[in-house]
């Protein structure tokens, strides 16, 4: 479906500095329903990766094309959710979660009855007319999400959507993000710093590596269908394959942070 060939991302040098080589030579597929999860130091290109994808930069070699047609700017197919959500403080939930569609010019009785299908599976059936600066963190985050599944894009983009949750917040959200893509079978792209995150979501990983930003391993995951298969998400992150594959992804990133040390 998304297909991204040979795409290299070069940014001007800062001050006469010399060009950065952010990404090169990238090749990725994202089918239907496949969750990719990207994992890296810091500077190795995630965010500049994420993007690409959504359109809002163009590569400067390579290309990016969805369903064949070649990808020239943001569009509806993808819907991007970042780690500071930018929600309207003052709305209540079911009206930021149905935003983009007053954007679009949907009708309010339409796009509140869009809206409401996703209360129940965000978990915020309770807090339709709460105003969302008196939600907590993690909520505010799960209206984040919904606002940008209202939309109902092909590609969920999430840049680090859990790094300002505490511990026990974030792995109910990553429960939850997992429940929502089984649901929607959405494709999704997902950036985190957690290599537990990673390895619990999704079902392809790729490592990358810094200067030049660059893939350098890619695994297939089957730790977040256990989980959706009955597994709790304890119960998987606990188990001896996936404490093997921290280890593996862990000595990979580690090695690179040497390295660029
Ligand atoms: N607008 C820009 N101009 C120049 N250099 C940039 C720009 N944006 C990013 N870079 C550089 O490109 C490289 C990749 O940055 P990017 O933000 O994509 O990495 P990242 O893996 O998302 O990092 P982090 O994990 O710290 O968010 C870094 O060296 C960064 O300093």
């Amino acid at each position: 479906m998304l297909e991204i060939r040979r795409a290299s991302v070069l940014y001007p040098g800062r001050d006469g500095a010399d060009p950065v080589e952010a990404l090169r030579s990238i090749e990725l597929d994202i089918e239907p329903g496949e969750f990719v999860v990207a994992l890296g130091a810091s500077g190795c290109g995630k965010s500049t990766l994420l993007n690409l994808i959504a359109g809002f930069l163009a590569p400067s070699s390579g290309q990016i094309r969805l369903d064949g047609a070649p990808v020239t700017g943001p569009g509806q197919d993808r819907a991007v959710v970042f780690q500071k959500h930018a929600l309207m403080p003052w709305m209540n939930v079911i009206d930021n979660l149905s935003f983009g569609l007053k954007l679009q010019g949907v009708e309010k009785a339409e796009r509140h009855r869009i809206a409401r299908e996703f209360l129940e599976l965000l978990g915020l059936e309770d807090f339709e007319t709460s105003p969302v600066y008196m939600l907590s963190g993690g909520m505010q985050q799960r209206v984040g999400i919904g606002r940008a599944l209202t939309a109902d894009p092909r590609i969920l983009l999430m840049d680090e959507p859990l790094g300002a949750l505490d511990a026990l917040t974030r792995e109910r959200a990553q429960e939850l993000i997992l429940r929502i893509w089984e649901a929607q079978k959405k494709s999704v792209f997902l950036i985190t710093h957690s290599v537990e995150e990673a390895l619990f979501m999704g079902t392809k990983l790729i490592v990358m590596s810094p200067r030049p930003g660059r893939i350098t391993h890619r695994f297939d995951l089957p730790f977040s269908r256990q989980h959706l298969s009955g597994m709790s998400g304890r119960e998987v992150k606990a188990s001896p394959d996936f404490i093997a594959m921290r280890e593996t992804v862990l000595s990979i990133i580690f090695a690179d942070e040497e390295k660029a040390a």
